[in-house]
């Protein structure tokens, strides 16, 4: 799971970040993701576009992703009013050899789906921790909160140990940028991420769980500024 408070800079999220940045062409509309990772590739994307004179438009997927594109000179548009994007680029809690992703550490989930699912190419950026044979992270799932109780018998019943996220600096659970609860679902070892996906996806209220399936390729930024891509 990534250190949601790291504040300090890692020369692997800005290695696989910044590569990213520069599979961004001019014309491209871009799905900008959430997270430590992602920031990096925000940034320098802003830097190409005053520097390069790149031309592009992103769609963020939280208001953490929207005022970092601000902040950094990104135009911004809609799905509403581009919804088509070229390519998404997002970070990621964990991924396996099969590209298949657990997303939402962050709970910016729901929304990182629909965009890099209205994405031609959808690249996750990580550092090598995140590399696992097996996906073992807890899932994240986005719940309506009328539909708690329900939806935590049921994942339950699917073999889930359910931890409410709880918020840091407000007392009670996180409320996601929908309005949303986070039911975080340690699985164990998912041996069938597929099958657990559509199962969970069942349950009246659950808007969306956080294991991908999307993915095309992995950006792993090494600590000497190398990186190494996987593919589909
Ligand atoms: O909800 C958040 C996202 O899925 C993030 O992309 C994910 O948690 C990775 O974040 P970071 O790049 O900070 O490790």
């Amino acid at each position: 799971m990534s250190d949601r408070n790291q504040t300090q800079e890692s020369p692997e999220k800005k290695a696989a970040g910044i590569y990213a940045a520069s599979l961004v062409k001019s014309g491209d509309k871009v799905g900008l993701g959430t997270g430590s990772t992602v920031a990096y590739t925000i940034k320098e994307l802003g830097r190409r576009i005053r520097e390069e004179k790149l031309n592009v438009v992103g769609v963020v997927t939280s208001y953490q992703s929207e005022a970092i594109a601000i902040e950094a000179g990104v135009p911004l548009t809609t799905l509403a009013q581009m919804p088509e994007l070229t390519i998404a680029i997002d970070g990621a809690d964990q991924f396996d050899k099969n590209l298949m992703a657990i997303k939402g550490g962050g709970a910016a989930h729901t929304r990182e789906k629909i965009v890099s699912m209205s994405a031609k190419r959808f690249v996750v950026v990580s550092d090598p921790k995140k590399k696992a044979d097996v996906l073992s992270v807890p899932v994240p799932v986005e719940v309506m909160p009328f539909g708690k109780e329900l939806a935590v018998r049921q994942l339950k019943e699917l073999g889930g140990k359910l931890v409410l996220r709880a918020a840091a600096k407000k007392d009670g659970p996180v409320i996601t940028d929908n309005g949303n609860f986070v039911i975080d679902c340690d699985f164990g070892e998912i041996q069938n991420p597929k099958e657990l996906a559509a199962r969970i996806s069942q349950i009246p209220g659950v808007v969306e769980h956080g294991l991908f399936m999307n993915v095309d390729e992995v950006v792993i930024g090494k600590s000497d500024g190398s990186i190494e891509i996987l593919k589909k």
